[in-house]
């Protein structure tokens, strides 16, 4: 589902991934860790399509990201490590993601609700007036709604307080048949009980790839 074949991305000398190959199928959970400047995130930028890389390529659903960018963002659910500065209202951000991305309105609203988070009394806010934790929960809950094939999480518990973290993971264990679920986390043991594969990487590298 995705394929990752000798990718390499430079910035400048740095050399961020460094000819990585992997893949990731159906039915894996993957929990992808790493010291801090690893390549993590420039891997998961690299499946978006957000970067093009230097060299080797990114297929999604056989889907070059980059090139098929609208195609192979419906496919994925994402969540990133810090909440984008979004200025639309809560209302308005959830109409707009139900239009563009097909998204079920009262699913969001279920999910949000499931996190402890109550929509209906922020409808009118705006969401860079939400707390941190509130934007993660909104954005969890719109990523669950949306009935992907791919979900990809960076970090996405840094704001959580540690009932909405124990909501977030069983929500996620109902959800995660027949999907790739990709974790990035500097706390395994947090989603221990929900994947089947861990990644290590380091200096651009993929050091250690073990499945359970
Ligand atoms: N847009 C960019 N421009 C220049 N350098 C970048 C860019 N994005 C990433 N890098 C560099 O690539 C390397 C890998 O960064 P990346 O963000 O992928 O690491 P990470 O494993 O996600 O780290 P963290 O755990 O801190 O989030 C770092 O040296 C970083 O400085």
């Amino acid at each position: 589902m995705i394929q990752i074949s000798h990718v390499t991305k430079k910035f400048g000398q740095n050399i961020s991934l460094d000819n990585v190959s992997c893949e990731f199928r159906k039915n894996e959970s993957i929990a992808l860790m790493g010291a801090n400047g690893a390549g993590k995130t420039t891997l998961i930028r690299s499946i978006l399509g957000y970067y093009h890389p230097d060299a080797g390529e990114v297929l999604i659903n056989g889907l070059n990201p980059v090139k098929k960018r609208v195609d192979v963002l419906s496919h994925i659910s994402f969540v990133p490590q810090l909440p984008p500065p979004i200025k639309l209202s809560i209302d308005e951000l959830i109409q707009y993601v139900c239009v563009s991305a097909e998204v079920d309105k009262e699913l969001v609203k279920h999910y949000a609700n499931e996190m402890k988070l109550d929509i209906n009394a922020n409808l009118n806010k705006s969401f860079f007036k939400l707390s941190g934790g509130m934007k993660q929960k909104l954005l969890i809950a719109i990523s669950l709604a949306k009935k992907s094939d791919i979900i990809i999480y960076d970090e996405p518990t840094a704001n959580l307080d540690p009932k909405a973290r124990d909501d977030f993971y069983r929500l996620l264990k109902q959800n995660e048949q027949e999907k790739v679920l990709l974790f990035v986390t500097h706390r395994l043991e947090e989603v221990q009980e929900l994947v089947n594969r861990q990644i290590y990487m380091d200096m651009g590298k993929i050091v250690s790839d073990e499945r359970f």
